[in-house]
């Protein structure tokens, strides 16, 4: 639904010149939500911000349901934006019209006339749940309710794409779950594909499909988060279930077993003591809901000899777990 292909993007020029994205490729599948993680200043708001050509790519080119983005003269530009809408951290909402006179403004820019502007905005305050404030101003509502209005507007032109940067993190952890709740309901029901960026790895654990780790305006792995958490030295995967540093004073071998769809429900530790006769220790445990099925990482001490911790691995992979090794007996 999205192809970001070869995409490279620098600021200012000469030495004092910043590459901002440094030869980007992502595909977004159609009705995804798909996550962008990285820390201030990978380029996270330089990438979604190419999408709709708000910053044009040096090089490299852009695809949205079919169209390439980055050929399109502006008239075709400004017919092909109708379909990607965006959403803000700070809203950007005007402050002298009412939550209903935001949405309708979205739709006026676009030529909808006024009876259609009033019935779509209608519907569109109903889904996001604002239909009762539709006369309020933004000024009179809470941050969450501000992000509605702002999901609203961006689906006024019926986008079938949605990009969203950073769209909870002005919002407390109760109205971010609300809002993503939200996100995920349009996600379903609207058919619609969501691109979002975050520094948060709870926002992508809560509602994304597929992930894609930007650094230093790279990127450095992208997937599928099924996929992620079974792939051996993922980063992302290490993200999403954060098991801390390891306790002082151990000294066995050390392993990170990685628990996904069937495997959360087996007596995996139990078996694995008492068949290698190994005292077991679990030095930290996360459970987490990722893309909407349970998974989850253990950490183990494995006293024993060499011979012992490597039998007791080899037996873990042939159950088909991921099992990697964290650290050798000190
Ligand atoms: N308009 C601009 N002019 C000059 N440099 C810019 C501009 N926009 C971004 N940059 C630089 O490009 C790099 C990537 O910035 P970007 O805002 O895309 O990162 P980010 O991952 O979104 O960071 P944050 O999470 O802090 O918003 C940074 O080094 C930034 O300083």
């Amino acid at each position: 639904m999205i192809s970001i292909s070869h995409v490279s993007k620098s600021f200012g020029v000469g030495s004092g010149s910043t590459l901002a994205l440094d030869d980007v490729s992502l595909e977004v599948g159609r009705g995804e939500i798909f996550g962008v993680v990285g820390q201030s200043g990978a380029g996270k708001s330089t990438l979604i911000r190419t999408v709709n050509l708000l910053e044009r790519p040096d090089v490299g080119t852009i695809t949205v349901d079919g169209r390439v983005i980055t050929s399109l003269a502006d008239r075709d530009l400004r017919i092909a934006r109708q379909s990607i809408g965006m959403v803000f951290q700070h809203f950007n909402l005007l402050s002298s019209r009412t939550v209903r006179g935001n949405v309708e403004l979205a739709l006026e820019v676009i030529g909808v006339d006024g009876r259609e502007r009033r019935s779509r905005a209608g519907e569109i305050l109903d889904l996001v749940g604002l239909a009762e404030k539709e006369n309020a101003y933004p000024a009179q509502l809470s941050g969450g309710q501000k992000q509605r209005i702002g999901i609203a507007r961006a689906l006024a032109g019926r986008p079938s794409v949605l990009l969203s940067d950073e769209a909870t993190s002005a919002l407390d952890p109760e109205t971010t779950r609300s809002i993503l709740e939200l996100l995920k309901t349009i996600n379903r029901e609207l058919d619609l594909t969501v691109l979002l960026i975050t520094h948060e790895m709870d926002v992508v654990k809560t509602v994304c499909d597929s992930a894609a780790l930007l650094e230093g305006g790279r990127v450095v792995e992208q997937g599928k988060l099924v996929e992620l958490i079974s792939t051996p030295g993922s980063r992302l995967a290490h993200d999403l279930f954060p098991l801390g540093d390891i306790p002082a004073g151990t000294t066995g071998a050390v392993v990170d077993i990685t628990f996904s769809g069937g495997s959360a429900d087996r007596p995996v530790i139990a078996q694995l003591a008492r068949d290698h006769a190994i005292d077991v220790s679990i030095l930290g445990a996360t459970i987490e809901t990722i893309a909407g099925n349970q998974a989850g990482r253990t950490r183990l001490e494995l006293p024993g000899s060499p011979q012992t911790t490597a039998a007791a691995i080899a037996d873990l992979r042939a159950q088909g777990l991921l099992v990697e090794l964290v650290r050798d007996a000190a």
